[in-house]
């Protein structure tokens, strides 16, 4: 299928459906998603839970693939790509932040991070990508001598390190109270500013929305609305 989409997009999503078979029945997780995403656009999506934003958030990161629909990443069709394609753009191109933040217990934070960086074309090393999620003086600490946030920036700097174009974050303050998610979010806003890494974030908090370019709200698998914000609230100011 040609690509229809804007040629400035870094994604475009077309149709997209996700039907999970389960059993007798079948959920159906997207019922045609379209979406364009701008390069260096930083994206908040918010809907209930249930309402696909999980679904294509891994969709767009190449961990799943649609049931139906088409997915373009920088004009390059990536729902028939082959499985060495999809694995290079997963290696290369995407960084990936959860909710719970899956560092090693038993490597240090430099180590976390170098874990990507050696397997990377392009990476930055483990000691800039510390000190872009300002962590340069907690580089030789283990997970557990960190806090829930600390751990969170090692995770994001073990995203980015790879100089990932797209960085796709799934709840990350989920797990954080309000001060330390704000500094979460901080590094993440610093990153898109300084890189132009295309960001989305998933949350439950709408506030969030405040700091974004552009909010998106899916319900029941569709895009319900999407609006773009005039004016961005700095992070600091960000309140819930
Ligand atoms: N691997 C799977 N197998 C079966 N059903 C799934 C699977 N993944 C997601 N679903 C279902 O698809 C629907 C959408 O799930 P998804 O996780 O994308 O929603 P979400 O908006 O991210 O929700 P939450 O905010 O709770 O994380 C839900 O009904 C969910 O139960």
């Amino acid at each position: 299928m040609s690509n229809p989409a804007d040629p400035n997009a870094v994604f475009s999503v077309r149709d997209v459906t996700k039907v999970y078979p389960m059993g007798e029945v079948e959920v159906h997780a997207l019922r045609g998603v379209d979406l364009d995403l701008q390069r260096g656009q930083f994206t908040v999506l918010l809907g209930p839970s249930g309402s696909g934003k999980s679904t294509l958030l891994n969709i767009l990161g190449g961990l799943d693939l649609p049931t139906a629909g088409t997915v373009w990443f920088n004009g390059r069709e990536m729902t028939t790509a082959s499985d060495r394609v999809l694995t290079m753009f997963r290696r290369n191109a995407v960084g990936f932040v959860f909710q719970f933040y899956n560092l090693i217990p038993s490597l240090t934070a430099r180590e976390n991070v170098s874990l990507v960086t050696e397997v990377s074309s392009n990476p930055m090393t483990p000691e800039e990508a510390l000190e872009l999620v300002d962590l340069a003086d907690r580089q030789n600490h283990f997970p557990a001598q960190m806090s829930g946030g600390q751990q969170q920036r090692v995770a994001i700097a073990r995203a980015i390190a790879k100089r990932p174009q797209v960085l796709l974050c799934d709840e990350p303050t989920g797990a954080l109270d309000a001060a330390t998610g704000i500094t979460v979010l901080d590094a993440i806003d610093r990153i898109n500013r300084s890189l132009g890494t295309t960001t989305v974030v998933i949350t439950h908090n709408a506030a969030i929305g405040a700091m974004a370019d552009r909010v998106v709200t899916m319900r029941d698998g569709h895009v319900a609305s999407d609006q773009q914000n005039d004016t961005k609230v700095s992070v600091n100011e960000l309140v819930w």
